[in-house]
């Protein structure tokens, strides 16, 4: 049944001063790529078999496996249906892109696929790692999914610490092959996606053993599961770690190996090899193997943070529009609970932080690629930027995209807790990339790292790279008079990102010059080396919002309202480490309320484009997965039709009643 627009919610598109297509084909790249993303989706979401008769989280453990695995089967099978109906437009990274990230494929299967790590992981590390033998051998059955693979490197031993991992791999040049073990229980592989019951291959990291010799980690395809009778093979023990927090059908696993044999040919060669007698050859530069890694935390800030933030802000401002709560001034009538000043300083951050990420990684993404070309001509010089741009970037927006979705809930009060807003499930998402993918702090501590050496080079007069530019000059911004503008402001983000960056610098010279070791003095200056890198990274998230609104040519009216996001984030996170800012920017206490002012003039001008904002983000309902968030804004008639698809609402007296309820009563008497 097609319910009427909430006259609120339709109130609020009158007011709307932008074109929201305008900034819709703006997201997108251009009208053409709007409209095949909008065929994708109704490709995808229109089939009936990929609809939830009850919803997913009325399911059991294992239902909610089965199902995502249907869904998953069904999904991938139309990708190729889709690629060759030639109305598809669109490549095969923006399919899988669509289907992988929080787009299509979080409308489908919204605790995740048990397949994702399958593409995210499995593929590109033997693109990434294999010869092009091994290539030819395996990418073409991986991606017709005659194979499902996973990414087996974490133990229950050891995650962050991967020089710990305790899988033995030793070559026998009698058979020429490897044999996998698993010497202790803290040996086992946990966590690998897809690993339980999902997949029959892995990439298994283990330490290589050759001649008598540990030549450390390495990546070796291994067959888990017969191909037929999906079995697991002799040698392999294999299973489920169990219920999570969230993404409960991803069917993560774990695995132990007694003896294990492999052909020689399934060590992925492409860096190191081992030759048929034994002999071990080391890879020109170890550094090779840092293209995957760096490509999933490209994909998680570019496909996952973005958009998980903008569905949260999407959800909470329809729902503010909706809802009316209290009263602003006596008699006047209950108003819209947007108008409450708190309310948009809940909501409208994570409006124009979804942007800010957006665009921040659109320039790893580029950089990524080209830094990719330059790997493959042998050239590894702006590898060392790349990687820690793409750690530091992964560990703030996704500890930011955790915080934006949990503020929009709160937002959302009572409802926002209900599993129909769509917030717990978003949340568990959101949370769980803070952890996967290199741990957040320890990604900090790696981008801390090549701070303190850019830092050093600084002092030293030596050439630095784009993102580190600025520590050979934040000093001198900062004897300018304050001005409440934009580049005032980026430059400030400079001077307290420079300051920290050199405190931590001089911090730990001094601990050595005092006698500490180097170890030491770096782990009792961890705290500041993290919150420095952080500083580092909003500085750059807010140069790239800058430099993106002064390039881009759009008409006046979406240019107003795209400045007035970037100075709302300026404002927000300055305001949240406003000690930083008047210890280390040219920004004096007699101009803190300027600030403030600053934010509260933004929230006060977005207001009437919010609804307008989020709507050109253009996310259609199924793919929200919200009753709060829905285009026609008919909330209340959502949340019952949700409560009646509770299966305690299929029947008018529980059976509990009888079994105890009444006994228990009676008993009473
Ligand atoms: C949802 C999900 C999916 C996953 N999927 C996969 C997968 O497909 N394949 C796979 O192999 N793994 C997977 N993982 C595992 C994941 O990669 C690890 O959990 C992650 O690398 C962190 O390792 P850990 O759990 O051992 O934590 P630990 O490394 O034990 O960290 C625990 C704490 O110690 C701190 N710490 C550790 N080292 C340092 C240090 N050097 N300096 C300062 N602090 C430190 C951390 O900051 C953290 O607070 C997944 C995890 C999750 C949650």
């Amino acid at each position: 049944m097609k319910l009427k627009v909430n006259e609120d919610l339709q109130k609020e598109r009158l007011k709307c001063t932008f074109n929201t297509e305008e900034l819709t084909n703006f997201l997108d790249g251009d009208a053409n790529k709007t409209l095949s993303r909008r065929k994708l989706e109704s490709f995808f979401l229109s089939d009936l078999n990929l609809k939830d008769k009850i919803p997913m989280e009325y399911l059991s453990h294992k239902e909610r496996y089965e199902e995502a695995v249907r869904k998953s089967c069904i999904l991938f099978k139309k990708v190729n249906e889709w690629q060759q109906s030639g109305d598809s437009g669109s490549n095969s990274m923006e399919v899988y892109k669509s289907l992988l990230g929080g787009s299509v494929g979080s409308a489908i299967i919204k605790d995740g696929s048990p397949f994702a790590v399958h593409y995210v992981m499995f593929i590109p590390t033997i693109m990434g790692q294999g010869t092009l033998e091994q290539q030819g051998e395996w990418v073409g059955r991986a991606f017709s999914n005659q194979i499902i693979g996973t990414y087996a490197q974490t133990e229950l031993g050891h995650g962050t610490f991967i020089r710990g991992l305790e899988t033995i791999c030793t070559y026998d040049p009698a058979t020429e092959e490897f044999v996998l073990n698993s010497p202790t229980l803290t040996s086992y592989k946990w966590w690998p996606g897809g690993l339980g019951h999902t997949c029959n291959y892995a990439v298994v990291i283990a330490q290589l053993y050759t001649q008598g010799k540990c030549h450390g980690i390495h990546p070796f395809i291994v067959q888990l599961r017969d191909e037929e009778t999906w079995n697991p093979m002799p040698g392999i023990k294999i299973g489920e770690i169990g219920g999570k927090l969230g993404m409960n059908s991803t069917n993560n696993g774990y695995l132990a190996f007694d003896n294990v044999r492999i052909p020689r040919m399934n060590m992925l060669m492409k860096n190191a090899q081992v030759l048929k007698d034994g002999t071990y050859k080391k890879s020109v530069n170890d550094k090779l193997t840092y293209g995957t890694m760096i490509f999933v935390r490209v994909v998680i800030v570019r496909d996952l943070v973005s958009s998980y933030i903008s569905k949260a802000a999407i959800i909470a401002t329809r729902y503010s529009c909706v809802r009316r709560q209290s009263e602003l001034k006596p008699g006047a009538g209950e108003p819209q609970i947007l108008d409450y000043q708190t309310q948009q300083y809940k909501i409208f951050p994570a409006i124009a932080i979804s942007l800010a990420y957006k665009f921040a990684a659109s320039w790893l993404w580029d950089v990524y690629n080209d830094v990719t070309s330059q790997l493959e001509q042998g050239d590894l010089e702006r590898l060392p930027e790349l990687h820690a741009m793409a750690c530091c970037l992964k560990a703030v927006s996704t500890a930011d995209a955790a915080v934006a979705v949990t503020t929009c809930r709160l937002a959302c009060g009572g409802h926002g807790y209900m599993n129909c807003s769509n917030f717990p499930n978003m949340y568990a998402m959101a949370s769980a990339a803070e952890t996967y993918e290199g741990e957040n702090t320890v990604l900090l501590l790696q981008t801390a790292r090549y701070l303190m050496k850019a830092c050093q080079d600084a002092k030293s007069g030596l050439k630095l790279t784009e993102t580190v530019l600025y520590l050979s000059n934040f000093k001198s911004l900062r004897r300018r008079n304050w001005i409440t503008d934009l580049d005032c402001i980026g430059n400030a983000f400079l001077q307290v990102a420079g300051s920290k960056i050199e405190n931590c610098y001089f911090a730990i010279n001094q601990l050595i010059n005092s006698g500490m070791s180097q170890e030491d003095a770096w782990n009792e200056t961890t705290i500041k080396l993290s919150r420095a890198t952080e500083a580092h990274c909003r500085a750059f998230v807010i140069q790239s919002f800058i430099t993106t609104i002064k390039t881009i040519h759009l008409s006046s009216e979406l240019m107003k309202v795209l400045t007035e996001l970037c100075k709302l984030v300026c404002a927000h996170w300055m305001l949240n480490q406003m000690g930083d800012f008047l210890q280390y920017s040219n920004l004096k206490p007699s101009d803190v309320p300027s600030i403030q002012s600053l934010l509260e003039e933004c929230l006060k001008r977005i207001r009437p484009n919010a609804v307008g904002l989020v709507d050109s983000f253009d996310v259609r309902d199924e793919i929200l997965g919200s009753a709060l968030g829905v285009y026609d804004g008919n909330v209340y008639e959502r949340l019952i039709e949700d409560a009646n698809k509770s299966p305690l609402n299929q029947e008018p007296v529980n059976e509990s009643f009888h079994k105890y309820l009444k006994p228990y009563l009676k008993s009473n008497l």
